[in-house]
């Protein structure tokens, strides 16, 4: 029995019995319609792997109008749609224009039992190979993405850092699951596409989900994918990001923000490495090599019963933490280098340096916000500084530009916002969750506002 939909429709039920009772002991589902009124409904409720259509709907009437009507309807509700029209013996030219409008095939009333299977065979391989370079664009599409993002190299040879590099290579020549715990804006993300380009998975898709921006209801479709029909949106069927990523490496970003709810629905795919897309009775199975990343202290979770403890087991075979910048200072000139280098190529302010003055300040400074305020601050600072050295710590620093001067009080409630964080973590030594508790606000929020600012 082959897995496959079929519908046929035809205004003469003694066919479409005939027709049903044949096919039905090939097909695991074969459906029979009457009314082509009905079509639009059909097609956009499911996906049928092949469409038989009645050329004429009439009795007496014969130029195919309608055939070409209805499927250029079907062939609108689904581009990649696979319809083999039903034609009399005086009606092959108008089949043959037919096909020219997006047809596959054609079969001839009366028809013969293995002529029909035969012609039936050849369009499902057409309409799998069609649903192979769908998925094959997806793919290309996320490795355009993948590729899109510059190489980075991750910059620093400050002791801490040089053990996340061991590590890194440690664990790249293994399949083993790794979890990257850090702060905001450390560079896991660099870690975990670092892990990916030494493994033997190289040359196979890195695929990235931010689970923190993605939502509750979207989860299972974004991650195991959905067949047509599924629900309202679900136009066609779409395969997950774990399908995607088969063969490659999951990057699955922000895992502590999940609710237990998807932890469960996570873990399954986890112990099983198989997706059912939602909608779908089967299940797929995929292989991918997981990392996941989180600034969310996943013990402490575990012991407050936020985080699944199997779930954790599951996914920390190996840990790597990457350290916040303040405890990696010997980094800073490097790191300064590289982005005076990179903006000055981009804004076209080549050889800007920064006085040694406040390079020492710069070491001082608490970064909350890690790689990434170090990097805006540079960016920042290549546009704004007149001189070609930059001298003023306040356009690199937020924490000296968070003590605002008398004559330049905050404009707008954003910055407001954004100096009250900056003090607020000040007081805190750069302590998140304190800061978070002294603010009154989770550390998620805390943590989405300072993305905002750039902190
Ligand atoms: N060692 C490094 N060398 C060069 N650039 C770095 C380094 N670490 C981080 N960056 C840069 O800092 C920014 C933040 O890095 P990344 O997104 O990897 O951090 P993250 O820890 O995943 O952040 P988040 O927790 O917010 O997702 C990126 O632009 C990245 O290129």
């Amino acid at each position: 029995m082959i897995t496959a939909k079929i519908l046929i429709v035809d205004d003469d039920r003694d066919i479409l019995e005939t027709a049903r009772m044949f096919l039905k002991q090939e097909f695991s589902h074969v459906q029979i319609e009457e009314n082509p009124q009905r079509i639009n409904a059909l097609v956009r409720s499911a996906e049928y792997d092949v469409i038989l259509l009645d050329m004429n709907f009439k009795i007496g009437v014969n130029d195919g109008e309608e055939g070409f009507f209805w499927l250029g309807e079907i062939l609108k509700a689904d581009p990649q749609a696979v319809v083999i029209l039903i034609t009399a013996y005086g009606e092959v030219d108008l089949a043959v224009k037919a096909m020219k409008h997006g047809a596959t095939d054609f079969v001839l009333k009366p028809w013969k039992n293995q002529k029909l299977l035969g012609t039936i065979m050849a369009a499902l391989q057409l309409r799998q190979s069609k649903k192979e370079v769908e998925k094959l664009k997806l793919t290309q599409e996320k490795l355009s993405n993948a590729i899109d993002q510059p190489y980075i190299d991750f910059i620093g040879d400050s002791p801490a850092i040089q053990r996340v590099h061991e590590l890194i290579d440690r664990v790249a020549a293994t399949d083993a699951d790794v979890l990257i715990l850090g702060e905001n804006g450390t560079g896991k993300e660099l870690v975990a596409r670092a892990i990916h380009r030494n493994s033997l998975r190289k040359d196979k898709v890195f695929i990235s989900v931010d689970l923190g921006a993605i939502t509750e209801t979207l989860f299972e479709s974004e991650l195991f994918g959905h067949v047509k029909g599924a629900f309202t949106d679900a136009r066609q069927d779409k395969p997950g990001r774990f399908e995607l990523a088969s063969g490659g490496t999951i990057f699955l970003d922000e895992i502590g923000n999940l609710s237990m709810a998807l932890q469960s629905k996570l873990l399954t795919v986890l112990q099983h490495r198989k997706v059912q897309r939602v909608g779908a009775t089967q299940e797929i199975p995929v292989d991918f090599r997981l990392i996941c990343a989180t600034n969310m202290p996943l013990n402490e979770m575990v012991y407050e019963k936020k985080f699944r403890q199997d779930l954790l087991y599951r996914i920390n075979t190996v840990e790597i933490r990457v350290p916040p910048l303040r405890e990696r200072v010997d980094d800073i000139t490097l790191l300064c280098d590289h982005f005076l280098q990179a903006y000055g190529k981009k804004y076209k302010r080549p050889g800007m340096k920064i006085d040694k003055a406040v390079l020492q300040k710069m070491k001082k400074y608490f970064w909350p916000g890690n790689i990434r305020e170090l990097q805006h601050a540079v960016e920042r600072a290549v546009i704004l500084s007149e001189d070609r050295v930059i001298a003023s710590p306040e356009l690199l620093i937020s924490g000296s530009a968070a003590k605002p001067k008398q004559d330049s009080p905050p404009r707008t409630l954003e910055e407001m916002e954004k100096i009250f964080i900056l003090q607020s973590l000040d007081d805190n030594g750069g302590n998140v969750s304190q800061t978070a508790l002294a603010l009154g606000m989770t550390r998620t929020a805390l943590y989405r506002r300072m993305k905002k600012h750039g902190i």
